[in-house]
């Protein structure tokens, strides 16, 4: 007999199913996070000042994602209308200690984090006595230390409040009808959670949980559970050399706490210079002091953490790129474009990116066969170019 396969379940995502996800910007006050907010957004949306709490309302953009794929499929089709693929960024209000208990704007402010997907964490790393620190002097340490503080504290609050409700509702549970299991095996995840913020010390996102714990994990909206990539905003100096004496200690703080997490060193200084030029001379100038902007990468990197792909659908008249999450379904993926495609889904005829590059024409990647019908079982695929086909 031959062994059996093993079968692998697969793992639910933490996170919101929605394809339409969106990451916000967070930080302590004036380090510089409304002037990397406009400087990727390219608009002077953001409220960027010299002084703390300079934001307070959240203000939004959405921001084209860089990508070779799509640059080649426009050069290839040279269509009326070109859309490329976005991420959605938010700009946030300062976070100060004492935050999650009401100081500094202090509820408002993580209701903000509430309501995105994904957090860019900006960390000061520059040194510029022109610009003022709420906590005196600079140190990034402390600094991540304080968001991480309020935010566990904040999780902690309401993971609480969670459990003392359902803990109420549970009194009079049984053991042998299937929904008092259930409720039992739910509030058993919540005291999971509660566990892993206040006796492991770990944001919720560095945990490990079942698929049924993460759809209570879901439930629960928890701050921590999103994920995070620390963006340090460095002078541009130290940015041209890739040397500032806090980055060490930055990715040491890192592996320590949030094991797995992104660091990316940027300088809002440089961008700012960059963004003001024109694209020649963006271009020259990078080269003139030898570095990159690091803004297509950051883009790249918030895109990613929030599992998100893309897929194209390509003809003479657009060539677009539609975010979907990673996981999803021929169906849902075509119900980006149109309900109507979702519901009256028929199939896809889909090739992939690759093929098509290979091949040089859809005509040959058909003649060759690689282009494929797919059903509603099918699970796209980054770089899939789709059409869809649905019934009257
Ligand atoms: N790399 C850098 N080097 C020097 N100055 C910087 C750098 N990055 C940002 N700044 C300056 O820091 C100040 C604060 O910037 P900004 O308003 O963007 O901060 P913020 O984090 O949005 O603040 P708030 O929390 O008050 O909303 C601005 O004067 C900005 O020019
Ligand atoms: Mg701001």
């Amino acid at each position: 007999m031959p062994p059996k396969k093993a079968v692998v379940e697969k793992k639910t995502l933490l996170g919101r199913p929605s394809n339409n996800l969106r990451i916000g910007i967070v930080g302590v006050p004036n380090v510089g996070k409304s002037s990397f907010f406009n400087v990727l957004s390219k608009t002077d949306l953001g409220i960027a000042r010299n002084f703390p709490y300079a934001t307070i309302n959240p203000e939004e953009a959405r921001i084209p994602v860089p990508d070779t794929r799509f640059e080649w499929l426009c050069d290839v089709y040279k269509p009326v209308s070109r859309i490329p693929a976005f991420l959605t960024c938010i700009d946030i209000a300062g976070l100060t200690a004492g935050a999650s208990t009401g100081a500094g704007l202090g509820n408002a402010f993580l209701s903000h984090v509430r309501a995105v997907d994904g957090i860019f964490q900006v960390v000061r790393a520059f040194d510029d006595a022109e610009v003022i620190h709420v906590e005196g002097e600079v140190n990034p340490i402390r600094d991540m230390e304080i968001i991480q503080t309020e935010l566990r504290l904040k999780d902690i609050e309401w993971v609480e409040k969670a459990l003392d409700g359902l803990k109420k509702s549970g009194r009079a549970l049984g053991n042998t009808s299937l929904a008092d299991r259930a409720k039992k095996e739910e509030i058993a995840s919540v005291e999971k959670v509660y566990k892993v913020l206040t006796e492991e010390n770990k944001d919720i996102r560095k945990a490990e949980w079942t698929n049924k714990e993460v759809d209570v994990v879901n439930g629960l909206q928890l701050l921590t559970a999103k994920p995070v990539t620390y963006l340090v905003n460095l002078s541009e100096k130290d940015y041209v050399r890739k040397k500032n004496k806090w980055l060490p200690k930055i990715k040491a703080w890192i592996d320590e706490n949030n094991p797995g997490d992104p660091l990316i060193p940027f300088s809002v200084a440089l961008e700012e210079r960059l963004v003001n030029l024109p694209e020649e001379e963006a271009a020259e100038e990078q080269t003139k002091v030898g570095a990159q902007s690091a803004l297509p990468k950051i883009t790249q990197a918030g895109y990613s953490s929030l599992d998100l792909i893309r897929y194209f659908t390509c003809g003479p008249d657009e060539v677009r790129a539609w975010t979907i999450r990673r996981g999803t379904k021929a169906p849902q993926a075509a119900g980006v474009i149109h309900t109507d495609f979702e519901n009256k889904f028929v199939c896809g005829e889909i090739m992939t990116f690759d093929d098509l590059k290979e091949y040089g024409s859809e005509a040959a990647v058909k003649a060759a066969g690689k282009l494929r019908q797919q059903g509603k079982p099918y699970e796209m695929v980054d770089g899939d170019i789709a059409y869809w086909k649905a019934g009257a």
